[in-house]
């Protein structure tokens, strides 16, 4: 039985490792983390993170050919391949801080690879890391490599969350880079043999080792490059009346450019977009190529103005609701998936030092304060002078908007930043409303909106 250890259960290890065990009865596979508590939640009744579906497909083959454990090493020694999905997040001290990928998890977990591994190994670069990382990962497995043979493929992840199971069931492509040995094919064939058992072969690409980590890295810069591209467009449609929802409609019937991906929003977020396209950027500066870098960095820069413009929408509008944070208001926030804890762990974050405008940093503790969380929606509206929509969750679409304007202060603002709901229906209702790239209610329409 082909054994699979997975290091790191985390957003993607965990969900990539069950379907992999869904689908691959005759394989083994563990997922090993440092993180006692993340272990014991993957093997409870709530598991550590959401995903439709997700339950399923862990109770189906926990304890069968599905297990989680702590014991990091003695899976890594016992497994013929190991994914290491650990976090590599953007490093925030030393060389490249604020741009570059922090791979000190990467790297340790490669070290105890070495230290306990006793037979071969394929090892699998699930994490998106920087193109060139193989290199360095294989100098610190042969470094010491008492006669064992290692083989470093390049797998990376392209699931989204929210749709992480659907994704992983029926995949754009699956992309597997190797060395352009024989040992390296040999390799690449046993990754493919695993995916083949439900995926199509005209799906699985195989490349190497290079493109498949550059390749992470590129589409995400491209899906993030399209946000900021209709984003910036609808900057124009509110000076010109035009409505970015008709233009993105428009835009996107051509073929050649299609119609996904093309929303109009208050910026992206996630947790992947940003840190890699800093660590695009790097990469291009560190290889003597400051255009290129500049170029990607500009998504970065528009994703930023459009958050600031969204912002100074709302404060011109503080006369009445007194600003966001920064102007010291009260927020009131309801999330139906994260937790207070969450919340304000997120808001008092230590980001890198990038330049980011000043109301885009980290609040500071006071601020922080100023945020309350509830678990409601109606409660966390009542009372308020503004209401700002900032994660598409399909409840905000059909919440009952009459109840909400009731119990607001007057005259009640409504700040939509994912276009989600009807703006004409809101104005019949009373409120003054505003929604990204869609022509502005005289009463918004005289108010700077620069960033
Ligand atoms: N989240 C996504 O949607 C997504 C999608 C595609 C790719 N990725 C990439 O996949 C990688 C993992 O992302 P994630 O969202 O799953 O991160 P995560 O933070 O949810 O999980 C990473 C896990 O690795 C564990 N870990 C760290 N070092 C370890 C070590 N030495 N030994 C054992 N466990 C260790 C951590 O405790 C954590 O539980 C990142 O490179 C990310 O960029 C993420
Ligand atoms: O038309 C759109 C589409 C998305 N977004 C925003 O973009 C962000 C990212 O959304 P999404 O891509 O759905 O979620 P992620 O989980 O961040 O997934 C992205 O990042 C992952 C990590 O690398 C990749 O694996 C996925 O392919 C890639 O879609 C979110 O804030 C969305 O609201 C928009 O503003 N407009």
């Amino acid at each position: 039985m082909v054994k699979i250890c997975c290091i790191g259960a985390g957003y993607v290890g965990g969900p990539t490792m069950a379907v992999i065990a869904l689908k691959c009865p005759d394989i083994e596979v563990v997922v090993v983390d440092i993180s006692k508590p993340r272990i014991e939640a993957w093997n409870s009744d709530t598991l550590p993170i959401y995903e439709p579906g997700l339950d399923d497909v862990v109770k189906q083959c926990r304890g069968k050919n599905l297990f989680f454990s702590t014991d990091v090493e003695k899976h890594v020694a016992e497994a013929d391949i190991i994914f290491v999905s650990v976090n590599t997040p953007t490093k925030t001290r030393g060389l490249g801080a604020g741009k570059a990928a922090d791979l000190t998890y990467w790297e340790s977990a490669a070290r105890m690879i070495a230290d306990v591994s006793k037979s071969d190994k394929i090892v699998v670069e699930k994490s998106t890391v920087p193109v060139k990382t193989a290199e360095a990962i294989e100098k610190i497995l042969t470094h010491n490599s008492k006669g064992i043979n290692y083989q470093i493929l390049s797998n990376p992840e392209f699931l989204a969350e929210g749709t992480a199971i659907e994704d992983l069931f029926k995949p754009d492509r699956v992309l597997i880079g190797g060395r352009e040995t024989p040992e390296g094919r040999k390799a690449v064939q046993a990754l493919k043999d695993v995916y083949a058992h439900w995926v199509p072969e005209d799906r699985i690409l195989t490349t190497n080792l290079w493109s498949a980590e550059l390749s992470k890295l590129a589409a995400n810069a491209f899906l993030a490059q399209r946000i900021s591209s209709v984003n910036a467009i609808s900057a124009l449609c509110e000076a010109t009346g035009a409505n970015v929802s008709e233009v993105a409609y428009a835009v996107g019937k051509d073929t050649r450019i299609g119609p996904k991906f093309l929303n109009a929003s208050v910026g992206f977020g996630g947790s992947c977009f940003q840190k890699d396209i800093l660590n695009l950027v790097y990469i291009c500066e560190c290889n003597g190529l400051p255009e290129v870098a500049n170029y990607w960095k500009q998504v970065i820069k528009i994703n930023d103005y459009q958050k600031s413009r969204f912002v100074n929408r709302v404060t011109p509008a503080i006369d009445v609701c007194k600003g966001l944070l920064g102007d010291k208001a009260q927020i009131s926030i309801y999330d139906p998936q994260v937790t207070e804890d969450q919340i304000q762990r997120d808001l008092a974050m230590n980001k890198f030092d990038w330049d980011h405008p000043m109301h885009l940093q980290p609040t500071s503790p006071t601020a922080v304060k100023q945020v309350s969380c509830v678990w409601d929606a109606y409660e966390a509206t009542k009372g308020a002078h503004g209401l700002c929509i900032l994660t598409e969750w399909d409840e905000f679409k059909t919440l009952d908007y009459q109840k909400i304007f009731d119990n607001m202060q007057k005259p009640a603002f409504v700040f939509d930043g994912r276009n989600i709901i009807d703006p004409e229906k809101l104005r019949e209702i009373g409120f003054i409303v505003y929604s990204i790239g869609k022509p502005l209610d005289a009463w918004l329409k005289d108010m700077p909106a620069v960033a």
